[in-house]
């Protein structure tokens, strides 16, 4: 179990973690997530002991993970920048970790079985492709066995087949009881890995829930219509309790309705049984990707101003 209290880091005048408490739990997939800059790999650098935080107080299972005597056996991490020396091969790499650490050779030929490095284990890391150099960084993760494993953005150079392969392991390692945490900055990826999600921006804690929660609480859905008689629609559909907003478009105005009750048949019987004609029902759900966006917006760096003409300030 990982436990963050008051947690703070500031460099300088910048503020990268602001006083956050959450805990990740063992058993299930905590997805840390939040924009670029947030503060999730200063907290994570916090939580192995490789900041040092300025107040406030982060623990793994209950005492300073710096403080462990066999720090390799009690926490695996993946950090965004991994050193690995280029001309070592990845056997040798994860046996020096191994040797270093106390822990016997025999896990090295498991973990990289376990990561499908076994096959190109002899050669030098520095011709790895980036995919490749984050399985040999996960399975230096694992090399102790730990009860506690932290991947900081582990599918970042994935191909498709990579990223499906750290969520089934993110999934096992949840299921044999261990405690799992993992930043992301992509929404859709944290839907489909993570049980519990902690969401932060600008080193603030912005929601910490169950991805069920989550979903539930922050992703809405709303009734798109088009009609001829476009105000008798809003009027009658206003007049039953539904909250209806008239919406210009490029082609045009369009309503949406929300509130109890507004899904497209319900609205489309109501519509019909007044004898008026629709020329669009649509029922529109907002991705979770809309979701975390509109929580996290105030607490982006830097926004793109797409809509911006050259040289002038947005
Ligand atoms: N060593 C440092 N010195 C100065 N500022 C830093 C340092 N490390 C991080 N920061 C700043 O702290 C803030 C949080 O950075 P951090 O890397 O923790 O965010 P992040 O959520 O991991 O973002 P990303 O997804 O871009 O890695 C940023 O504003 C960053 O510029």
């Amino acid at each position: 179990m990982i436990t963050a209290h008051a947690l703070t880091k500031r460099f300088g005048t910048t503020t990268a973690v602001d006083g956050v408490d959450f805990t990740v739990e063992p058993g299930r997939v905590t997805g840390f997530l939040g924009p670029n800059g947030a503060g999730k790999s200063t907290t994570m650098r916090m939580i192995l002991g490789l900041d040092r935080p300025t107040s406030g107080s982060v623990t793994v299972n209950g005492h300073r993970y710096a403080a462990s005597p066999a720090p390799l056996r009690e926490v695996g991490a993946l950090l965004e920048a991994h050193a690995i020396h280029p001309g070592r091969s990845a056997r040798d790499h994860l046996r020096w970790m191994a040797a270093s650490n106390g822990i016997p050779t025999t896990r090295v030929g498991e973990v990289l079985d376990l990561v499908g490095l076994d096959g190109v284990a002899g050669r030098r890391a520095g011709r790895f492709s980036l995919g490749m150099g984050q399985r040999l960084g996960i399975a230096a993760a694992l090399l102790g066995d730990p009860p506690v494993v932290i991947l900081d953005e582990p599918v970042n150079g994935l191909d498709p087949e990579g990223i499906r392969w750290v969520r089934s392991l993110a999934r096992k390692l949840a299921d044999e009881g261990r405690t799992v945490f993992i930043s992301s900055h992509l929404m859709s990826e944290m839907a489909l890995m993570a049980d519990h999600l902690i969401v932060v921006g600008r080193g603030r804690v912005l929601a910490d829930s169950s991805m069920e929660e989550f979903i539930a609480g922050h992703a809405t859905s709303f009734v798109r219509v088009r009609a001829p008689r476009q105000s008798e629609v809003a009027s009658l559909l206003a007049g039953r309790g539904l909250d209806v907003t008239a919406v210009a478009t490029t082609s045009g105005e369009e309503l949406h309705v929300t509130g109890a009750g507004a899904d497209a048949a319900g609205v489309g019987d109501l519509v019909g049984a007044h004898g008026l004609v629709l020329h669009e029902l649509t029922l529109v759900r907002s991705s979770l990707e809309d979701a975390f966006m509109t929580l996290t917006a105030d607490s982006v760096e830097y926004h793109a101003h797409l809509d911006a003409p050259e040289g002038v300030p947005a």
